[in-house]
Order: C-alpha cells, then structure tokens, then sequence
C-alpha cells in the first residue's frame, strides 16, 4: 500500500482498536485510561470493529455468514447491512461514550475525504471484502493535531465509490503503519494469546507463525495477529492485544527479545 509519510517524528502516535467483541461492555473507567494518555501528549487514533452488532443485524434480517480465515464472506445483500451497522449504529455509538469521557471524538470511515481507498481482497473466495491500497494521513494528522480522536469505522471505499467490508484489526494496523505509530494496541474480549489454556504475555513473530500452523491461533485472533506481523515487519516496535483491564499478549520482534 502506499502511504503519504507524516514528518513529525518526535510526536508520539497511538492507535487503539477496539473489537466489537467487547464495545458494548466498556465503561468510562476505560475510556479515562485513554483521556489520561491524551494528557500525556500522546496523539491518538480509534479504529473499531462490530462482529456481534453485525451478526445480530444479520439475523434480523435471516441472513447466515461464513467466515474464511477469520473474514466475513461479505456478499452484495450483506455488504449493506454491514455498512449501516458499522457507519450508523455502532461508530456514534463509540464516538458518544468518548465525547462523554471528555476525549473530542469525531466519527469517520474510509469514505471520508477518501480515508481508506481500497480494492477487493479477493473477490472469488470473500465478495465484497477490501484490503487498504491508501490511507488519507493529511486528514489523520490534521485532526490529532488539533487534539481530536479519529474514530474510524473499518469500511473502505473503492475508487468508484462502492463499499467494502474491512476487518477492524486489519484497518488498525495499516492506519498504525501509515501513520508511523508508536504502538498498537488491539482491545478484545480475551487476556491476550491463550496458547493450550496459558495465556501468554510475551510473543515474537515466529512463535505466533508457529501458533498458526499448529491450529492454536484460529478464527477472529488470525487478523489480529496478521495485523501484529505486518506492523512489527515494518518497523513498529510492539503491537499488544489486551482485554478491557489491559491485560494481555505484548509482541515484540525478535531482535527485541534477543
Ligand atoms: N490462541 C487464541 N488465544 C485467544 N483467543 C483466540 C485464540 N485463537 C482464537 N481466539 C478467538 O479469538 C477471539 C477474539 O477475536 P474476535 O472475536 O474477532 O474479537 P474482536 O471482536 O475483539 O475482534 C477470542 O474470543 C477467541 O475466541
Ligand atoms: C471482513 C470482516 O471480517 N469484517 C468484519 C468487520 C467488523 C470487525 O472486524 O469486527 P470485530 O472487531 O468484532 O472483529 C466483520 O464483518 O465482522
């Protein structure tokens, strides 16, 4: 993907994604954890999911989904639903609890001043699922500059104006490599990788590779730690996915461990 650099090296960046799975539980004693990294001088960006809010409109409406490596095969009646869930329901939902945590909040997604331009990830096996070819840092850099949160929902947009439905873990991470963010932070319903009924709280890429292989990374935790790989390939330092407390797996390079 191509990114336009942001030059302001000494600012640090956070992004935080926070997974449908555990949205709807948040309380403000969490959000205060963030209002206290704001005041720290740290910029930080809010990228979201919404699976259950998603699964819950489907059935509404009697639709089934599958999933194929943890992605939601996304066809046309779907790629609708999906999109009013994410953009109507559950992004105003979010940027409400942040506004009223005191955090300025403003709701996007990758419609907005072309946010996330993306193309189909692979039509044949997944519909209408997008990967990300730009992001719109400028937009990014003009908000945290202002000491505004972007809250982004994981729609993409292609070039001729369709949606596609993006995992929420694979948005965080390139909105972190696209802005050069210090650290991601993947918020979830689990303490972090459980690897035969241990969590673990350090990983290193060829563990989680290994993980994979070996079936013990499966379903949704499969985007969260592709997302991890690809940022720590390309040079940010940890990527942590954590429950609600915080709690959770660091993973860090190898070279770091060494
Ligand atoms: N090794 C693993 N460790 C922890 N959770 C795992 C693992 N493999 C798969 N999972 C599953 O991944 C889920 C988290 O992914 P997901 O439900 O997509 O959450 P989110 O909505 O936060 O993105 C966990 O609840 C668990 O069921
Ligand atoms: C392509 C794909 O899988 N998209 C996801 C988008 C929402 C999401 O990522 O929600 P979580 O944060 O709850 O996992 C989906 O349809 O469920």
């Amino acid at each position: 993907m191509t990114t336009f650099k942001s030059t302001h090296h000494t600012v640090r960046k956070m992004v935080i994604k926070l997974g449908g799975s555990t949205l709807e539980g948040l309380n403000e004693a969490f959000f205060r954890n963030f209002k206290a990294l704001q005041d720290q001088g740290i910029q930080l960006i809010i990228t979201h999911g919404g699976g259950p809010a998603i699964n819950r409109e489907l059935a509404a409406a009697n639709i089934q989904s599958q999933t194929v490596n943890g992605l939601r095969v996304t066809n046309e009646e779907m790629i609708e639903i999906v999109q009013s869930t994410l953009i109507g329901k559950v992004n105003p939902a979010l940027v409400h609890e942040l506004n009223a945590a005191g955090i300025d909040s403003v709701g996007l997604n990758g419609f907005d001043q072309t946010l996330l331009e993306s193309e189909y990830l692979d039509y044949e096996t997944y519909k209408y699922v997008g990967k990300v070819k730009s992001v719109n840092v400028n937009l990014l850099n003009t908000l945290t500059e202002s000491g505004i949160v972007p809250v982004i929902a994981c729609i993409g947009a292609t070039k001729d104006g369709h949606a596609l439905n993006i995992n929420g873990d694979t948005v965080a991470s390139e909105i972190a490599l696209a802005v050069g963010a210090d650290r991601l932070l993947l918020v979830t319903d689990v303490a972090g990788i459980r690897i035969k009924d241990e969590f673990q709280t350090e990983a290193t890429p060829n563990l989680i590779k290994q993980w994979i292989d070996e079936g013990d990374i499966y379903g949704g935790m499969i985007p969260k730690v592709q997302g991890a790989l690809n940022c720590l390939e390309s040079g940010i330092p940890s990527v942590q996915i954590v429950n609600e407390t915080l709690t959770g797996t660091t993973i860090l390079s190898e070279e770091l461990v060494k």
